[in-house]
């Protein structure tokens, strides 16, 4: 089978995350790909279902063996990173990984699949409602919170180097356009 890979990037709050659920639960064709990560785990979340959780050294050790598509340090001097292996994994049973990662990240991975990559970026319908979902969310303190805008500022500005801009206005409206091209990538009707 060929080896496709979809990839869809957003600033922290955009709504990816709630898109990508939906649509993994929706299409069983695709796969999440699930990231090493060095933050530390939340209430609700299982390492090696919502990421591989590591510590700094081990992440370390990892880039050293260069078992990485791609990292980056995100936020707050953690790292997040796809793992090769992981990509594999889900190639060798026969589905397409969903990556969902941050901007820069889906930057280089698209560089080094860009053939067989499908890139979608979701665009939040402003810089307030980003802020407003993030604090709904309670995941924030004021400090991450600011530091998720600061950079979600900056990630806005590279949204025309991905192959389809979605706005996430309406959820639903957003979540079948997003459907909708991942069908058209894989010639599904
Ligand atoms: N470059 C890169 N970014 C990732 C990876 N996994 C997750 N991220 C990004 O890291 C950021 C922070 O993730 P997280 O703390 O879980 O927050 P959330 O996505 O806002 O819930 C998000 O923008 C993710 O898209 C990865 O493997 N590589
Ligand atoms: N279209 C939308 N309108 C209002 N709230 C939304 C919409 N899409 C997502 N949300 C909410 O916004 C918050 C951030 O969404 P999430 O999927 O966690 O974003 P991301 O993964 O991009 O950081 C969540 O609480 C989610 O329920």
């Amino acid at each position: 089978m060929e080896k496709k890979i979809i990839i869809v990037t957003a600033p922290s709050g955009a709504g990816k995350t709630t898109i990508v659920k939906k649509l993994l639960a929706e299409m069983p064709q695709l796969a999440f790909s699930i990231s090493a990560a060095t933050r530390e785990a939340r209430a609700n979340e299982v390492d090696g279902r919502d990421y591989y959780f590591m510590t700094t050294d081990e992440f370390h050790q990892k880039i050293d063996e260069n078992a990485f598509a791609e990292y980056e340090m995100v936020y707050a001097g953690k790292y997040y990173g796809t793992l090769k292996s992981e990509l594999e994994r889900i190639w060798s049973n026969d589905q397409i990984p969903m990556v969902d990662i941050d901007v820069k990240g889906a930057l280089s991975i698209k560089e080094k699949y860009h053939q067989e990559a499908l890139t979608i970026f979701i665009q939040p319908p402003s810089i307030d409602a980003l802020r407003e979902r993030l604090s709904e969310r309670g995941t924030e303190t004021q400090a991450s919170l600011d530091e998720r805008l600061a950079k979600a500022r900056y990630e806005l500005s590279f949204s025309h180097e991905f192959d389809k801009i979605v706005v996430n206005d309406v959820l639903e409206r957003a979540y079948e356009e997003v459907k909708n091209l991942v069908k058209d990538f894989l010639n599904i009707k």
